[in-house]
C-alpha cells in the first residue's frame, strides 16, 4: 500500500523511519519531510534523498498521511497551525507521551490518529515500535501504519494506550540502555589493556552476536546466559558482581522512571 507520506519535522527519528522505507524500496517520490529552515531542510533532501520543504501547509495538502516527528514541546502549536490544512488525512504521530485525545483536541476531532513509538534501530532495519490506534482509524489505516513499523522492523499493537509509556522504556528508549553498555564495556576493555580500536570492535561484534542469538533461538534468555557460565568459571564472577551491584533493581527502576516521564511530559504539555 503506497501512499503520500509526509513527515512534519526531519530530525534524528524521522530520519530513521524514512531511510528504513526507502531501504525497504517505498517509492521516495511518494515521501516528503519539512523542517524549519530553508538549510536544514536542504541538509536533510541531501542525506534522505526525498524533497525537503519548510510549508507545512503545503506539503500537509499534499500528504494523505502525515507523520508528526517534532519533539513533544513543540507539538500543540505545530499542530494547531496544520489544523486548518487537514482534511481527513490519517495523522501518525511518533512524539513521547502525548495522548491521541490530545491531539484530536489540537488537530480536529473527526481525524484517525496512531500512535507509533519507534525507535532509531528503524535507520537499518531492526527498529521496534508499539502502536496504539483511536477508534476513528480504519482497518486499512491501521495496516498503513503497521506496514511503516514493519518496513523499518516489527512492531507490537497496544489496545490500551496507556501501554504506550511502557512501550516508550523498553524499545523507545532502549537503544539507549545498549549504547550506555557498550559505552561502559569499551572504557573497561582498554582499561583492561585493550587498544580502542580491539576494544569497540570486540564489544559491538559481542552485543550484535549476543542478541542476534537471543532473537534466533527459542532458549530462554537466563538459559543463554547461563550456557556462558561455566561453573567455578570466568562468566560466574562477572555476574555475580552485576548482581551484587543490584543491576536488575536498576534497569527496574530506570524503565519505571522513563515511564514516568512519559506519563509527566503528556501532562505537562496537554494542560
Ligand atoms: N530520537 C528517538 O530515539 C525517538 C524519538 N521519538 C519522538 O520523535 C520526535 C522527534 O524526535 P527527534 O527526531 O529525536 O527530534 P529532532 O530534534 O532530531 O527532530 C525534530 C525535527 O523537527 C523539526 N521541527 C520543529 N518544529 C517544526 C515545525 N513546526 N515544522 C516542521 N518541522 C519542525 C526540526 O527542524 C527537526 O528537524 C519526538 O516527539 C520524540 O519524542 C520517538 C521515539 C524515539
Ligand atoms: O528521549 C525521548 O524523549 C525520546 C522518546 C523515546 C526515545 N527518545
Amino acid at each position: 500500500m503506497v501512499r503520500n507520506i509526509a513527515f512534519i519535522g526531519a530530525g534524528n527519528m524521522a530520519g530513521a523511519i524514512i531511510k528504513g522505507l526507502i531501504a525497504g524500496d517505498y517509492p521516495a517520490e511518494r515521501i516528503r519531510a519539512t523542517t524549519r529552515s530553508a538549510e536544514s531542510a536542504q541538509q536533510a533532501a541531501d542525506k534522505l534523498g526525498i524533497t525537503v520543504g519548510t510549508d507545512n501547509a503545503e506539503t500537509v495538502r499534499w500528504a494523505e498521511v502525515v507523520v508528526l516527528a517534532v519533539k513533544p514541546q513543540m507539538l500543540k502549536d505545530t499542530c494547531e497551525a496544520l489544523a486548518p490544512d487537514l482534511n481527513q488525512q490519517l495523522i501518525l504521530s511518533v512524539a513521547a507521551g502525548i495522548d491521541t485525545r490530545a491531539l484530536a483536541q489540537w488537530l480536529g476531532d473527526d481525524l484517525a490518529i496512531i500512535r507509533s513509538m519507534p525507535n532509531t534501530p528503524s535507520q537499518v532495519g531492526v527498529g521496534a515500535s508499539g502502536l496504539f490506534a483511536n477508534p476513528k482509524a480504519s482497518d486499512s489505516d491501521r495496516a498503513f501504519a503497521q506496514q511503516v513499523a514493519e518496513a523499518t522492523g516489527l512492531c507490537a499493537w497496544v489496545e490500551d494506550e496507556a501501554l504506550i509509556h511502557a512501550v516508550t522504556a523498553v524499545s523507545g528508549s532502549g537503544p539507549a540502555y545498549y549504547f550506555l553498555f557498550m559505552e561502559a564495556m569499551i572504557e573497561a576493555a582498554q582499561k583492561l589493556g585493550l587498544d580502542a580500536e580491539s576494544a569497540r570492535t570486540l564489544t559491538l561484534q559481542t552485543a550484535l552476536g549476543a542478541a542476534s542469538l537471543a532473537a534466533g533461538v527459542d532458549t530462554p534468555v537466563d538459559q543463554l546466559k547461563r550456557n556462558v557460565m561455566s561453573p567455578g568459571g570466568t562468566t560466574e564472577r562477572a555476574i555475580h558482581t552485576f548482581e551484587q551491584g543490584e543491576l536488575r533493581e536498576l534497569v527496574e527502576k530506570a524503565m519505571r522512571e522513563c515511564a514516568a516521564r512519559s506519563e509527566s511530559l503528556g501532562r505537562e504539555l496537554t494542560q
